[in-house]
C-alpha cells in the first residue's frame, strides 16, 4: 500500500492504492511505518511523499465512512511528518485532493507538476476537511482564499496554488526525480518556520467580516445545505482559536456532519454519478463496446436546445456544423452561442483560449450537403415525429454511411424515429436537459435497432461534454420526464383544485430543489408539455379540444392547452405561470399586473356596461356599493374613481386585449359606453347613465 525506497539519503514514500490512491485503512497503517522507518534510519535526511501511477492521493476512502473507524487516524499519521526534524516534501501529480491535501499540508515543502491540481472536495459530499485542512490551509494562504477553497471544494491548478503559496515551486518531468532533487536542496535547512501549527493566520483582524461574507454567500448559493455552513465556522476558527482548540472545533463539526443524513446522501450521489457511467444494454456493455471516434458533428435547429447543445460541442472542441431553415433563424442561433460563451468567459468559467478555438469550430449553414461527412448529427427542432422522421430520413441519404443520427427529443420514441433511416442501429436519442450548456444530466436513449457502439459513442461523447450521462431504454417520456410526469401533472392538478403557482413551487423549493415545477415549466417552455400532449393524443387517434379532461380514460389538465392558446409559453415569450422582465428573461415575479388587470378591469367594464343600461345612474352609486358592500378600500376611493384615475384609454386597450384572448368570456366584451368616453375624453363628473346617447 506504500512503496519504501531510499535513494541516497532520502527516503521515498509512494502510495499505492489504485485507482486514485485513497487513504483507505491499509494505506494509513503503511503510511505510518514508513514514515517511522524514514524517521529511524540514520541514514535517511530527507522524505519525500508522492503517488503510484495517475495521481497523489486523492483524499480519505470515502467508502469507509460508513464502517466504524480504524485507527490510526489521518490526523494522527500526518503530524509525524510534521514533527519530525527531517525535511518532507510532498511532491504532487495528479489530483491532490480532501485528505491528499492535507497530508500536503502536514509536509515542510510542496510542490507539484504543472497540470496537477489541489482541492478540498469535501464539502461536495457533505463534510469538511476534517484532518486538519479547516486549520491549515488558511494558515499558508489566508482566510479569504481557503474559505473560497474549502466552501466551494473546487480544485485549483498548480499555477493558481503557487500563487496562493500553497505550494512552493512547480515541477516537469518525473515525480520522484523531482521530489528527491527538491528534497536534496532543502536538506539541511531550519525547519520550525516550515510548520504550519506555527503560523498564525494573517487576515485574522478580519475574521468576522470574512466569515459573515462567506456565511450569506454559501446560504444564498447552497441553500439548504449544512457542510458549507460548517465549514464557513471551522475555517474563521482557524484565525479566532489557538490551533489545538480550533481542531477540536473542526473535529466536532466533521462528527456531526459525517453522522448527518445530508453526508450520507451526497456519498451515495457521489457513487451513483459514477455508477451509471457502467451502461448494459440488449448485446452490450461499457465494458465490450468501444466508442467510435467523434470529430465533427452538427446540431440541426439553432432554437433554445440546438444552441446549448452546440455550446457543449463547441467548448468540448469538437467542429460543430448548426443548421437553420433561413438566414434570421441562423443568425440569431450564432449570436445566442456566442453571447453564452462569451458569458462564461466573463464568469471565469470557460477559459478565453477555449472561447477563441470555439469560434474557429463553428459552421452555421443552411445546407444539408455541408452534413455529409460529419461523425455526429444531433437533430434539435421542435417536438413533432412527422418532422423528426422526415429530417432522419434525409440525413440517412446524405450523411456518410457511419454518421451517428441522434434526436434531442424529450419524448418521442427513437424506435419510430430510427425506422425513417435505413441504419437504425446508429440512431440513438441523446436528450438534453434546459439549459443544455448548464444541466449536467444527458439522456441517452437506444432503441430495439440502436447498436451498442452508438451507444457506448454517444456515452463517449457525453462524459467529453462534460455531462454525467444515463443510457435508458426508449419509452414514452423515457426516464427522467416519464418519472417527472405525475409531479409536473399534480402540480397542475392543484391549481385547478385551488392551489397558486408561487405555493406549490414555494413546498418544493422549500424541500430544497432550486426551482418549483412552475419555475421550471416556465424555463423549459410550456409549449413542450402541449406538443407532447398533442403528440401523445395523436398517436392515439385521439382529438383533443379545449376543454378536454380525459385522453384515454386519463384524467389531464386543461391548463396545459390553455397556457398555450394564450401565447403563455414560459421564460421565451416574457410571461408564463410567471411574468419575466422581457422574452427571455430570468427574473419570475408572480404575474401581479395581470391578475390586478384581469380582476378589476373585467368589473370596471360590467362597471359601465351598468351605467351604459341604466341600472346604477352613476358612478358614485357603483363606487359606494363597493366601499360599504364589498369593503372596498376607501382609500381608493371605488373601482370606478380608480378606473378615472388610471385612465380609460388604457383600461380600455386592456380590456380589448383580453376580449381578443379570452373570446369565451363575454365580460370581456368591451362597453360601448367606455369606449365613447375614452375617446370623448368626458371627465368623470360628467359620466352617467345616458351620457352614451349625447356623444
Ligand atoms: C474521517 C475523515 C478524515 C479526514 C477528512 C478527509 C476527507 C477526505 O479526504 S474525503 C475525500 C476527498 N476527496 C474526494 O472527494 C475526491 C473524490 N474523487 C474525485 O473527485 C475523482 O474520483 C478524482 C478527481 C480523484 C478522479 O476522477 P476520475 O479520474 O474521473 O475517476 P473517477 O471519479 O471515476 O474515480 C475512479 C474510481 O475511484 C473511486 N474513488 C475516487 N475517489 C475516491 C475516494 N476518495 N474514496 C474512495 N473511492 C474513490 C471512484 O468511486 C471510482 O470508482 P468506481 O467507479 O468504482 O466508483
Amino acid at each position: 500500500m506504500v512503496d519504501y525506497s531510499v535513494h541516497g539519503q532520502v527516503a521515498v514514500l509512494e502510495v499505492n492504492n489504485p485507482p486514485v490512491n485513497a487513504f483507505s485503512h491499509n494505506v494509513r497503517v503503511g503510511l505510518d511505518r514508513s514514515i517511522d522507518k524514514a524517521i529511524k534510519d540514520t541514514n535517511v535526511k530527507a522524505i519525500v511523499i508522492c503517488g503510484k501511477g495517475r495521481t497523489f492521493p486523492a483524499g480519505a476512502d470515502i467508502r469507509e465512512f460508513d464502517q466504524p473507524h480504524k485507527e490510526p487516524s489521518l490526523t494522527l499519521v500526518f503530524e509525524k511528518l510534521e514533527k519530525t526534524t527531517k525535511p518532507v516534501v510532498a511532491a504532487i501529480h495528479g489530483t491532490c485532493l480532501g485528505g491528499g491535501l492535507e497530508c500536503a499540508l502536514f509536509c515542510h515543502y510542496r510542490i507539484a507538476q504543472k497540470t496537477a491540481r489541489v482541492g478540498f472536495p469535501e464539502v461536495q459530499i457533505g463534510i469538511l476537511p476534517g484532518a486538519a485542512g479547516t486549520q491549515r490551509l488558511p494558515r499558508l494562504t489566508g482566510l479569504h482564499v481557503a474559505m473560497d477553497m474549502i466552501t466551494s471544494g473546487r480544485h485549483i491548478f498548480a499555477p493558481e496554488a503557487l500563487k496562493y503559496g500553497i505550494i512552493d515551486e512547480m515541477f516537469t518531468g518525473d515525480v520522484i526525480n523531482a521530489g528527491i532533487k527538491f528534497a536534496k536542496s532543502v536538506m539541511n535547512k531550519p525547519l520550525e518556520d516550515r510548520c504550519l501549527m506555527n503560523k498564525t493566520v494573517k487576515d485574522a483582524d478580519q475574521a468576522d467580516q470574512i466569515a459573515d461574507e462567506f456565511m450569506s454567500l454559501v446560504k444564498r448559493k447552497y441553500k439548504g445545505f449544512e457542510a458549507p455552513i460548517d465549514c464557513v465556522k471551522a475555517v474563521k476558527a482557524s484565525a479566532t482559536l489557538p490551533y489545538r482548540e480550533g481542531l477540536k472545533m473542526e473535529s466536532r463539526l466533521m462528527q456531526k456532519l459525517l453522522l448527518s443524513g445530508q453526508s450520507a446522501a451526497q456519498r451515495y450521489a457521489f457513487f451513483s454519478e459514477r455508477a451509471v457511467s457502467r451502461w448494459k444494454m440488449p448485446g452490450g456493455n461499457f465494458q465490450t463496446a468501444k466508442p467510435l471516434p467523434i470529430k465533427s458533428t452538427a446540431v440541426i435547429g439553432a432554437g433554445t436546445m440546438g444552441t446549448g447543445i452546440a455550446v457543449c460541442l463547441l467548448n468540448a472542441g469538437y467542429q460543430v456544423y448548426l443548421l437553420e431553415q433561413n438566414q434570421k433563424f441562423l443568425e440569431n442561433g450564432v449570436k445566442t452561442i456566442r453571447g453564452i460563451i462569451e458569458g462564461s468567459v466573463r464568469l471565469g468559467k470557460t477559459p478565453m483560449a477555449v472561447a477563441q478555438k470555439a469560434a474557429t469550430l463553428l459552421k452555421p449553414t443552411m445546407k444539408y450537403e455541408d452534413l455529409a461527412d460529419v461523425d455526429l448529427v444531433i437533430e434539435a427542432v421542435y417536438e413533432n415525429l412527422s418532422l423528426k422522421r422526415e429530417i432522419f430520413s434525409k440525413l440517412d441519404k446524405l450523411c456518410k454511411p457511419t454518421t451517428l443520427l441522434c434526436s434531442n427529443t424529450s419524448s418521442l420514441d427513437i424506435d419510430r424515429i430510427g425506422t425513417a433511416t435505413k441504419r437504425g442501429d446508429k440512431v440513438a436519442g441523446m436528450h438534453f436537459f434546459a439549459p443544455a450548456y448548464y444541466m449536467r444530466l444527458l439522456e441517452n436513449i437506444y432503441s430495439t435497432q440502436t447498436s451498442p457502439t452508438t451507444a457506448a459513442t454517444i456515452m463517449d461523447v457525453g462524459r467529453k461534454i462534460g455531462k454525467v450521462s444515463v443510457l435508458v431504454k426508449s419509452c414514452q417520456g423515457f426516464l427522467a420526464n416519464r418519472m417527472r410526469g405525475p409531479f409536473a401533472v399534480e402540480a397542475y392538478f392543484l391549481l385547478e383544485e385551488g392551489s397558486t403557482p408561487q405555493e406549490v413551487d414555494s413546498v418544493m423549493e422549500n424541500l430544497g430543489m432550486p426551482m418549483g415545477p412552475f419555475k421550471t415549466g416556465d424555463l423549459s417552455g410550456l409549449d413542450i408539455g402541449y406538443k407532447i400532449q398533442t403528440e401523445l393524443a395523436k398517436s392515439k387517434g385521439v382529438e383533443l379540444s379545449v376543454d378536454s379532461k380525459f385522453l384515454m380514460g386519463e384524467r389531464i389538465s386543461t391548463l396545459t392547452r390553455t397556457m398555450y392558446d394564450n401565447g403563455r409559453l414560459g421564460r421565451k415569450t416574457g410571461k408564463g405561470w410567471y411574468r419575466y422582465e422581457k422574452p427571455g428573461g430570468k427574473l419570475a415575479t408572480p404575474d401581479e399586473e395581470e391578475i390586478l388587470e384581469r380582476l378589476m378591469y373585467s368589473c370596471i367594464n360590467e362597471g359601465f356596461k351598468i351605467l351604459e343600461e341604466g341600472v346604477a345612474a352613476t358612478p358614485e352609486d357603483i363606487d359606494i356599493s363597493w366601499i360599504y358592500g364589498f369593503s372596498w378600500p376607501k382609500y381608493l376611493g371605488g373601482p370606478m374613481y380608480y378606473a378615472n384615475r388610471i385612465g380609460l384609454d388604457k383600461i380600455y386597450q386592456r380590456i380589448c386585449y383580453y376580449h381578443e384572448n379570452f373570446p369565451y368570456s363575454s365580460h370581456w366584451i368591451p362597453s360601448r359606453l367606455l369606449l365613447k368616453l375614452s375617446e370623448n375624453k368626458v371627465p368623470m363628473s360628467q359620466w352617467c347613465s345616458g351620457t352614451d346617447s349625447k356623444l
